[in-house]
């Protein structure tokens, strides 16, 4: 039966429904890969990455210059005997005695009768005996053991997107190998019989297809293996069994198109019908209609088909499943921009508007909607130029140049 009246639910209570009732409470996917550190950027860590050292492991020195006992500096200008060179990778561990010092380079082991370091600059560069006109303070320009982390200390834990940051932390840390979650399995399916491949030539009522592309790669950016991402036909008894085929292997399946109240609208019809799939209005533009069901058990997200809206309804809803797969941390929470301009915004609707970033002469950071009309759900190339959303409270139904809005990144 076709649902034209809709249960209206406000962002939070339809995210939730999703996280209770479609991914019914289950954790993160359970499955683990250790890969090496080339093969883990983007994956995310199952389990803390630790120290297997300390970093720095050793007590060395952070300038060019020489490696004297501060006793020797009570007296300048002074010269202090050479006794020997110490280069970054040395080994070696050169006695001191009373008027004698050691030539270091930067990265090398401190000496263990040295205690600080005299950079170059305050020398006369002297290669078998040195002057040395001043003195720095006891210690200065040593970098202590384990100073940076000890040994065993967490460098990164469980949860983390592996970017490159991360990999350089935990390479410096000593790690080669790390635990990572098994990439959850999307497969991806925009709906309608009006979409062509990019690159095709329309013949009228035609459009190209956008938003399976978008969808695919904004997935694998996330770290996501994406199985196939195809165009399902309108008809409702194939799209059935396209849809057994894609859930087939897969952790989850998106929709996008037919969730709304036509006629023709194949999500709906088809969830609906053999799925017991549950179709909500919720407060917000765009991403007003949206539709979920579980197909042969896999859960399956069925997003509005306006370019903007699936956009959008990825970033409220599909990120956070994705996250929640992955068991990764939450990203940082939403941030305040200035509306550089104003804008009207529908009252009892959350709004999300993609918008550019700049900043002012004074620093504020300032938000522009990324299309000169606004937000609507079908200005598809406003998505382009987006850094970020600007989030419009659904008690607000306008926004006047100089508000205070809140911004999360894209
Ligand atoms: N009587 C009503 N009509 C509509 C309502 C409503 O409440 N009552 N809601 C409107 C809203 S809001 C939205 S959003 C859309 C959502 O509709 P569908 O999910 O059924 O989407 P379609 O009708 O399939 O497509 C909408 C639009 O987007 C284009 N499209 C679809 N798929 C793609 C794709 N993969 N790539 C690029 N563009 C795509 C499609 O051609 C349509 O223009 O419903 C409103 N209607
Ligand atoms: O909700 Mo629709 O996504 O406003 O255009």
């Amino acid at each position: 039966m076709t649902t034209t009246r809709r249960t209206l639910l406000t962002v939070e209570e339809y995210l939730a429904e999703l996280m209770t009732d479609l991914l019914g409470g289950t954790g993160p996917i359970r499955q683990t890969q250790d890969v090496p550190l080339a093969q883990a950027l983007g994956r995310v860590l199952a389990e803390p990455v630790r120290a297997v050292g300390d970093v720095p492991a050793f007590a060395n020195s952070a300038m060019d210059g020489y490696a004297v006992r501060h006793t020797d500096l009570t007296t300048l200008p002074t010269s202090l005997q050479v006794v020997a060179d110490v280069a970054a990778g040395s080994a070696d561990d050169p006695a001191l005695e009373a008027g004698q010092c050691v030539r270091i380079m930067t990265g090398a082991p401190l000496p263990s009768a040295a205690d600080t370091i005299v950079p170059v600059e305050l020398t006369d560069a002297g290669t078998e005996v040195v002057a040395i006109n001043e003195a720095p303070e006891p210690g200065r320009h040593v970098r202590g053991a384990g100073e940076d982390v000890r040994a065993g200390d967490v460098i990164v834990p469980a949860g983390t997107s592996v970017t490159g940051r991360v990999l350089g932390s935990i390479a410096a840390a000593g790690t080669g190998t790390v635990t990572v979650r098994r990439r959850p399995v999307v497969a991806v399916a925009a709906t309608g019989d009006e979409l062509v491949a990019p690159g095709g030539s329309l013949r009228r009522g035609q459009i190209f297809e956008s938003n399976g592309t978008h969808l695919a790669a904004t997935l694998l950016e996330l770290g996501a293996e994406v199985s196939r991402s195809v165009v399902l036909s309108d008809e409702a008894d194939a799209f059935a069994a396209d849809l057994d085929e894609l859930a087939d292997g897969a952790d989850l399946v998106l929709l996008t198109g037919g969730v709304s109240v036509g006629a023709f609208d194949v999500s709906r019809i088809v969830l609906e019908r053999s799925a017991q799939g549950v179709f909500r209005h919720v407060r917000m533009q765009p991403g007003k209609p949206q539709g979920w069901a579980r197909w042969n058990g896999v859960p399956v997200l069925a997003f509005p088909g306006n370019p903007v809206s699936t956009a959008i309804s990825f970033e409220v809803f599909g990120r956070p499943v994705i996250d929640h797969l992955l068991g990764r941390e939450q990203p940082d929470g939403p941030t305040t921009a200035v509306a550089a301009t104003g804008w009207r915004s529908p009252a009892g609707r959350r709004q999300f508007v993609p918008v550019g970033l700049t900043s002012d002469e004074t620093g504020r950071l300032l938000a522009t909607p990324t299309h000169r009309r606004g937000s609507a759900s079908h200005m598809v190339t406003s998505l382009a130029g987006a850094r970020a959303v600007a989030i419009v409270p659904e008690d607000t139904d306008e926004v006047t140049a100089g508000d205070l809005v809140e911004i999360r990144s894209l």
